[in-house]
């Protein structure tokens, strides 16, 4: 029956012809075209296996461009990185500390290896400021024996490499895309480092096995239009005066997701303005002490009022000692195969210095030091994200970390012109290091 409707379909019935002779024929022809069914079946399955062996290609030649360009793998490179996590103390931790090569990630780093503990380091050297910078702090830390590998949070495959390396027991985050101002020009690179990378280093934390503690890196710019001082952690904090601010407040947020769900232990420092020797060349101190040395203008902003503007500038080593102490005093993490077992610690602390000084005196304090007198531009705050002051209670911090700062501003940025100076030379017209 089924043979005779493709007998007819194929030939449709014509008066005149013989029966006997169509049926031959009709059994020919379908024959001819069970042949070249089969013919075509056989060219489908080579084009499978042809296009099959052409991914499979491809991949290789995806993963090997990968193994042969990427600044990270291979056994060498593993044995780096054990090495720098090697613990030397005991009761000694490992930490990663990604931003390392940055200004708070460099010092906050040799401080941990130079205690004993061990050491991995994580930094992208973006071009954000002179990367030269940063690769002299990476210069610095290989001399103390700390690794820093060239590479983003954003890389997934990365973390989890590097966390299936090391059992890391903490994460120091301080990897993000820092100052106030610039988010006008590229606020894109806010939300890649400081909202998806964090987010991204979040996920590799939460399926690490052990899960690290993670320590990292808020900001005192997340009180924003706050006017209540000094600011303490149970201030508002959702009238955020910057993207920067925004997205330093959204990782407070999302830090504490990944508490609730999953267990992560969270220690979120808000830092006000860190200065010092290796510092930023981005920061108000350091910039001006660049152009004034070279005789150039600076630019001194005041509130609208005529007021003068105001930070509670921090010194890099009271940074570094609350850091080290949110380490030692952070709990393990609950979760394990991406599950919370019980509550983990979440924690919030203002780092600061509690004695704000006004953008003026900082430069009078530059100018004794330099022996340079500024070249002044007073100019109205631009709307740029700016706040007028900060000033922060540390009374949380130094209930529950022991943190007390001890250096003032003065004190301060002696150290700090002491090592510019010491660094890019005394007369920048006469040469010295490119910033
Ligand atoms: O605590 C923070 O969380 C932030 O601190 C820092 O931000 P800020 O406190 O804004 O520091 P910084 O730029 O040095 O400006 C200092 C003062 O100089 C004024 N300022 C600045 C530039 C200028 O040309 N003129 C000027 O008067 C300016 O108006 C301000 O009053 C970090 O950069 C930021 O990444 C974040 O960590």
């Amino acid at each position: 029956m089924m043979m005779r409707v493709i007998e007819d379909e194929l030939f449709p019935s014509t008066p005149g012809k013989v029966k006997i002779e169509r049926t031959h024929a009709a059994s020919r022809q379908f024959h001819r075209c069970f042949a070249s069914t089969s013919t075509l079946f056989l060219w489908a399955l080579l084009l499978i296996a042809l296009t099959a062996s052409y991914l499979s290609f491809q991949s290789f030649v995806d993963t090997s461009s990968r193994y042969f360009t990427a600044s990270w793998g291979g056994l060498h490179w593993e044995r780096q990185i054990r090495a720098s996590a090697a613990v030397r103390r005991d009761d000694g931790i490992a930490v990663l500390v990604t931003g390392a090569a940055g200004f708070v990630g460099t010092h906050v780093s040799l401080a941990l290896r130079r205690r004993g503990d061990g050491v991995v380091g994580l930094d992208n050297f973006n071009v954000y400021y002179d990367p030269s910078l940063k690769k002299a702090r990476k210069a610095l830390l290989a001399g103390h024996g700390v690794f820093v590998v060239d590479g983003d949070i954003n890389d997934a495959r990365l973390l989890a490499k590097l966390f299936d390396t090391v059992p890391f027991t903490h994460v120091m985050h301080l990897a993000a895309q820092a100052g106030v101002r610039y988010a006008i020009e590229n606020p894109a690179s806010y939300v890649h480092s400081n909202v998806a990378g964090l987010v991204t280093l979040l996920e590799a934390c939460k399926s690490a096995d052990p899960q690290p503690a993670i320590v990292w890196a808020s900001s005192s710019s997340v009180y924003g239009l706050n006017d209540k001082v000094p600011f303490s952690e149970s201030d508002r904090t959702d009238r955020p005066a910057s993207l920067y601010a925004a997205t330093k407040k959204a990782g407070e947020e999302i830090t504490h997701i990944y508490n609730h769900i999953y267990g992560l232990s969270i220690t979120g420092l808000r830092f006000f303005t860190v200065y010092g020797p290796w510092g930023r060349p981005d920061m108000a101190y350091f910039s001006f002490t660049r152009n004034i040395l070279q005789g150039k203008p600076i630019t001194v902003y005041r509130g609208r009022d005529g007021t003068d503007l105001a930070r509670d500038f921090t010194y890099i080593d009271d940074i570094v000692k609350g850091c080290v102490a949110a380490l030692d005093t952070a709990e393990a993490s609950t979760g394990i195969g991406r599950q919370k077992r019980r509550p983990a610690q979440y924690r919030i602390y203002n780092l600061g210095n509690t004695s704000p000084v006004t953008v003026p005196a900082l430069v009078r304090i530059l100018e004794r030091y330099l022996k340079v007198k500024a070249r002044k531009n007073m100019v109205e705050m631009p709307g740029n994200g700016d706040v007028p002051f900060t000033h922060a209670n540390i009374s949380l911090a130094r209930a529950e970390l022991g943190y007390k700062p001890t250096t003032n501003l003065e004190a301060g940025l002696k150290k700090f012109v002491k090592w510019y100076l010491s660094y890019y030379g005394y007369s920048r017209r006469a040469g010295g290091k490119n910033q």
